[in-house]
């Protein structure tokens, strides 16, 4: 399975603010099942937009991104069996309680099992955390639950928008060690985004966007 990109560049960004990308306005570019590819760039330069038009949530691109080897052409179905975004924004609950943020998906995908959503808790720190009110949780409590709550799905690709921006390095490398376990289990690309050109993760390509 291939995600490929062609000529793509956001409609509302000039032509001129991605001469240098090795993404925006490159003739091919290719994201490949199984690897893992690093996006950097400084603040608004349209890391978090390259994500939704790959993630089919914004259609504001010129160029082509072709999804290759599906079967399904359904945006739904896409995102329920083949793409798992940890967004940005985070997009939890703040009325509910970390349990239950992760709860509201897994009973749809019925993915994880409640020891293994206890087990993602403990490796990541949040155990203490479990039942407290969200917009209670540090952000970098709540980027590390959102993170959980990615993976409970099934997934070829994984996309993680500026996935450490509130965690300190050892959070960062108990992530990372979460992150590569899962991606080695399901035999999943990655794509994650970085205001910095370096991961903590082990990457195939680096583009600088
Ligand atoms: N739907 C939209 N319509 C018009 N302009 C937009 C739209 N979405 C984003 N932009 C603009 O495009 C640029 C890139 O935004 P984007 O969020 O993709 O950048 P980013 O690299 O993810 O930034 P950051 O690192 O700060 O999150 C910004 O100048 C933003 O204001």
């Amino acid at each position: 399975m291939k995600i490929i990109l062609k000529n793509t560049k956001p409609n509302y960004v000039a032509e001129a603010d991605v001469l240098a990308s090795a993404v925006y306005l490159e003739p091919l570019v290719q994201f490949e099942k199984g690897k893992r590819y690093l996006i950097s760039a400084g603040s608004g330069k349209g890391k978090s937009s390259l994500f939704h038009f790959i993630y089919g949530s914004s259609n504001q691109y010129s160029g082509e991104i072709i999804w290759e080897g599906l079967e399904s052409k359904n945006w739904d179905q896409i995102r329920q069996q083949h793409l798992s975004y940890l967004f940005q924004d985070l997009k939890l609950f703040d009325e509910l309680s970390a349990w239950e943020n992760l709860q509201v998906k897994n009973q749809l995908t019925q993915y994880c099992s409640e020891s293994k959503l206890d087990f993602y808790l403990e490796s990541l720190g949040l155990s203490a955390h479990k039942h407290q009110i969200c917009k209670k949780l540090s952000l970098g409590q709540k980027q590390r639950l959102a993170l959980i709550r990615a993976l409970c799905q099934p997934f070829d690709f994984l996309f993680l928008d500026e996935p450490f921006s509130h965690l300190d390095q050892a959070n960062i490398e108990q992530l990372s060690r979460l992150i590569e376990a899962e991606l080695s289990e399901r035999n999943a690309g990655l794509i994650i985004s970085s205001l910095e050109p370096h991961s903590s993760l082990s990457i195939d390509q680096h583009l600088n966007l």
